[in-house]
């Protein structure tokens, strides 16, 4: 049975996601992203799960980042759950919104709610904790008037009470996660896959007009669809960027390498992350 790694501890959105996708018991919690992905890398573990890209938020740079920059490990799946953030308190806890001092949860988490936050609860301090199930942890464990946010498997978890449900700020909440593996044989996701998506990395040659251009061309003139598109810096200097591409589509040996032809040839660099099926799993 392969051995899957997760951001944890128990209770965050990831572990609902793996328990969500896959059968099993040999599940393992990693305190980081990078950790989670290093295991991978170093065959502590067969399958990693982090999250990716979030509805309201946006992207998880530090998955993005140290897949890019750190260890390449190919996306084997891409899994996407629903998000519901709740404002968790302790079963004591008799007070007002008004009177909650601190707030624990995920920088993710409380960006979700940022609009909540401010409305409700002004003055209260925001603590950044490693994950959602991190947070329920600590305030399971500390002072009565404590709250975090995360989802109903963390109160569970942790004996916590929902004091405020559905906390974030748009209604569509979702978050993709990656499914990272060496070898695709060992992933079993037990769902139906929705679609197949192929990821690329390119970089550009330099900075000159129409180089994003000719590059989306590439791509446009063969009617290939793409889902998203996303700058972040190559670290080298400020204006220097890579892009990452996601393609509505599996990986073939007829328009794929059409396109890293057509983008070598004007100086890029195109790497495919990986081609992978899509699981959109309702909770
Ligand atoms: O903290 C957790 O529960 C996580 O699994 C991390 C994470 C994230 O990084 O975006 C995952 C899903 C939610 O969007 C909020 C937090």
């Amino acid at each position: 049975m392969a051995k899957i790694g997760y951001l944890g501890p128990r209770g965050t959105f990831t572990k609902l996601a793996v328990d969500t996708a896959f059968n099993g018991e040999n599940k393992h919690s990693f305190t980081t992203i990078p950790e989670c992905i290093d295991a991978v890398n170093d065959g502590e573990i067969d399958v990693g799960v982090v999250p990716l890209e979030n509805a309201i938020e946006g992207t998880v740079q530090i998955t993005v980042d140290y897949l890019v920059h750190q260890v390449r490990l190919p996306v084997m799946a891409e899994i996407v759950v629903p998000i519901q953030q709740h404002l968790l308190v302790k079963p004591g806890f008799a007070g007002e919104l008004s009177e909650v001092p601190e707030v624990y949860s995920h920088s993710h988490a409380i960006a979700q709610c940022h609009q909540f936050l401010h409305m409700h609860m002004p003055d209260a301090k925001m603590n950044f904790t490693s994950s959602t199930g991190k947070a329920a942890e600590l305030v399971s464990s500390g002072e009565n008037n404590m709250a975090a946010i995360g989802n109903r498997l963390a109160a569970n978890e942790y004996g916590l009470d929902i004091f405020q449900e559905n906390i974030h700020d748009y209604p569509n909440n979702h978050t993709r996660f990656v499914v990272l593996a060496k070898n695709k044989e060992i992933v079993n996701v037990k769902h139906e896959a929705e679609a197949e998506k192929t990821s690329l990395l390119i970089t550009l040659p330099s900075d000159y007009a129409g180089a994003l251009y000719q590059v989306l061309a590439a791509f446009a003139w063969r009617r290939m669809n793409l889902s998203k598109i996303e700058s972040r810096p190559m670290k080298t200097g400020l204006g220097n960027y890579f892009f990452i591409i996601d393609v509505n589509q599996p990986y073939d040996e007829v328009l794929f390498p059409g396109v890293k032809a057509e983008l070598e040839a004007l100086g890029c660099n195109v790497t495919i992350l990986g081609t992978f099926p899509v699981y959109q799993i309702d909770l």
